[in-house]
């Protein structure tokens, strides 16, 4: 079995951590860094799992590293372990958006595996999407690793080149928040429909959870499963009206190349 080294205790690394519990992965397999205690402790109490301020340490007898500090944190964590530890067989697992493979494996040292990986936080329910790209000195030993770790939580989309990791940040590793941020509109606007704030939260969560599953269960287009919705001079055909005249699909497709540009902006940075 695996030991896997887990940087930085906060949300990502939180609900990769819960997928892979959840999922019959030993606690005592995984480790947890993270300087102040109090996400450490949290963690470690609420799944059994080890813990330790040192990332170093954390590392050190771990065969996978996931990287899950902020972007800007990557390369100094990286240097740290480096400076401290042998890390000539670790493979590393960096989920940060806009820190590139080549500002990695400077800051780790050369020739060194990484995988640049792109979850999103339904991995704490077995319902992730990850994106992930593999270094050339990640070996098939590493990689079947990695992505068994990362099946546990959810599906796993191996990318061919670096920069579509970008393009999945703009589907599927922001996406959770593009279906909150419609949710909380509805619900807001049910509450002044006159529901009480726990009526409009079921009730919206209700409805999505549906529309997803019929997604999922029904092997026909996502299009047709509106138009099922969508009586001909109806109420629906009238909301959905208002959504294309204020601009919905563009509004979209802007959010998500907002996403991309922002992401190869901090890559450059
Ligand atoms: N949230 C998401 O949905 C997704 C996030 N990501 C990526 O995951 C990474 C983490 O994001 P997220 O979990 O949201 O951020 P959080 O701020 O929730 O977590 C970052 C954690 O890193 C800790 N930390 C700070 N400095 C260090 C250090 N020197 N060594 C070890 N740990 C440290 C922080 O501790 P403290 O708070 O105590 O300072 C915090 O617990 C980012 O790179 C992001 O791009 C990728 C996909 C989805
Ligand atoms: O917002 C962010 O930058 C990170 C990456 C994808 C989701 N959260």
């Amino acid at each position: 079995m695996n030991k896997i080294a887990f940087i930085g205790a906060g949300n990502m690394n939180r609900a990769i951590i819960a997928g892979l519990v959840n999922n019959d992965v030993e606690p005592s397999n995984i480790t947890v860094s993270n300087p102040s205690a109090p996400k450490r402790e949290a963690l470690a109490n609420e799944y059994g799992i080890n813990q330790t301020s040192s990332n170093s340490q954390a590392a050190e007898h771990a065969d996978i590293v996931v990287l899950g500090v902020k972007p800007h944190l990557i390369t100094t964590v990286c240097q740290e372990i480096a400076e401290v530890i042998e890390i000539e067989h670790k493979c590393f697992i960096s989920v940060a958006a806009g820190t590139t493979m080549t500002q990695i494996q400077a800051a780790l040292g050369e020739n060194k595996s990484v995988i640049r990986a792109m979850p999103n936080t339904p991995s704490q329910l077995g319902l992730g999407v990850t994106g992930a790209f593999a270094s050339e000195q990640v070996t098939d030993e590493q990689r079947v690793a990695a992505d068994r770790l990362m099946k546990a939580t959810g599906i796993v989309k191996w990318l061919a080149q670096e920069s579509d990791i970008d393009h999945i940040i703009a589907v599927s590793g922001s996406g959770p928040a593009y279906f909150f941020l419609f949710m909380e509109a509805m619900a807001s606007e049910a509450e002044r429909l006159g529901f009480t704030s726990a009526e409009a939260r079921t009730l919206v969560q209700q409805t999505a959870l549906g529309a997803a599953q019929m997604v999922v269960e029904n092997d026909i287009a996502i299009g047709q499963l509106r138009e099922n919705v969508t009586s001909k001079g109806g109420t629906t055909q009238a909301a959905l009206n208002a959504f294309t005249e204020g601009g919905l699909p563009e509004l979209v497709s802007g959010a998500m190349q907002a996403a991309i540009a922002r992401a190869k902006e901090m890559a450059a940075k």
